[in-house]
């Protein structure tokens, strides 16, 4: 594998999983795979957990990253071909990614999408900037329509917590207050589609996600009836697809709450909005998966970087 840009990365979801849980009981089996080399971790957005997991991946591979928020910090990128440089951007891509991959053996990057221009987002132009000008393999720390790492750390967490052979998981949509990306949602039924799981989705009318990703999964408007029977229910808003970043709906109507769920195991990526996307009496309760998610997120950045050090 050169380059991690999408679940469809992933060649078989069983193997990868094994892998990652060997990493686990032993996270320094490989610290000398990295020696000498380095990771740089560039970030137009905010982050957290992708943001010390993916350094905590590095240095337990031996590696040595190196973190920039581009935003802000660094020149403003340019990534139209042809441009007339006479505006706000300083720098171009052609030069910042074959600069920077001087300094990195790999370069991870996070860029989410506009919201507002659905072409430019689907174009996913300053991943695919990266992928096509830097000269080292490139690893999406969440783009405009995908997180990658984060569907395989989701992956990884059923595989441990599931009791049956074939669990039910539904993703469901819930409120938030802001307009939020499609990436995550997008990556975890990808993840999804790949494993022997009994999966659905459930979202108001008008919050569909891009069919081209969902394809046949079923897709409930109705909670309710999606709910039943669930053993991991996984929450995440969105915005509109289709009335494409528009938020349609601010009742809490669609709120998770104990009563919905009842027995099955929450999940989310976090950060999470308390009372608004989850009440508080299933974040904290035993069946939240949340910390454990967030744990697995540093196992899932290894097996990646380990699988590309492996190839390069
Ligand atoms: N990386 C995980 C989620 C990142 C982002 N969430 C957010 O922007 C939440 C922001 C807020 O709650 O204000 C998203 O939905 O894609
Ligand atoms: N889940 C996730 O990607 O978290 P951060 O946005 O904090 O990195």
């Amino acid at each position: 594998m050169k380059n991690y840009i999408s679940i469809s990365d992933i060649e078989h979801i069983d193997n990868w999983i094994l892998e990652a849980k060997e990493i686990k009981r032993k996270p320094l089996s490989n610290n000398h795979l990295g020696k000498n080399k380095t990771l740089g971790l560039l970030f137009f957005n905010s982050s957290l957990r992708t943001r010390l997991s993916t350094q905590k991946a590095a240095l337990n591979l031996g590696m040595d990253p190196i973190v920039m928020n581009v935003s802000g910090d660094a020149w403003g990128i340019e990534f139209g071909d042809g441009t007339v440089m006479n505006g706000n951007t300083a720098e171009h891509i052609k030069e910042a990614a074959a600069v920077v991959s001087q300094y990195c053996d790999i370069i991870a990057v996070r860029a989410f999408p506009t919201l507002t221009d659905k072409e430019l987002d689907e174009s996913e132009q300053i991943l695919n900037s990266f992928v096509q000008f830097a000269s080292v393999p490139v690893v999406s720390m969440e783009s405009a329509t995908g997180h990658p790492l984060q569907g395989l750390t989701d992956a990884i967490t059923i595989s441990e917590n599931t009791t049956k052979k074939k669990p039910k998981v539904v993703l469901s949509w819930a409120p938030h207050v802001k307009a939020l990306p499609h990436a995550v949602g997008n990556s975890f039924v990808q993840a999804m589609q790949k494993m022997d799981v009994e999966f659905v989705i459930a979202n108001p009318e008008g919050y569909n996600l891009n069919p081209e990703i969902t394809k046949d999964t079923p897709i409930y408007h109705n909670q309710e009836e999606a709910l039943k029977d669930a053993d991991f229910v996984y929450t995440k808003n969105w915005s509109s697809y289709e009335d494409y970043g528009k938020v349609l709906k601010t009742d809490l109507d669609w709120m998770i709450t104990k009563d919905k769920i009842g027995d099955a195991k929450f999940m989310h990526c976090l950060p999470v909005r308390r009372n608004v996307v989850v009440e508080d009496a299933v974040l904290d309760s035993d069946n939240s998966l949340v910390i454990e998610q967030a744990n697995n997120r540093t196992y899932a950045a290894q097996l990646v970087l380990k699988k590309i050090l492996e190839n390069n």
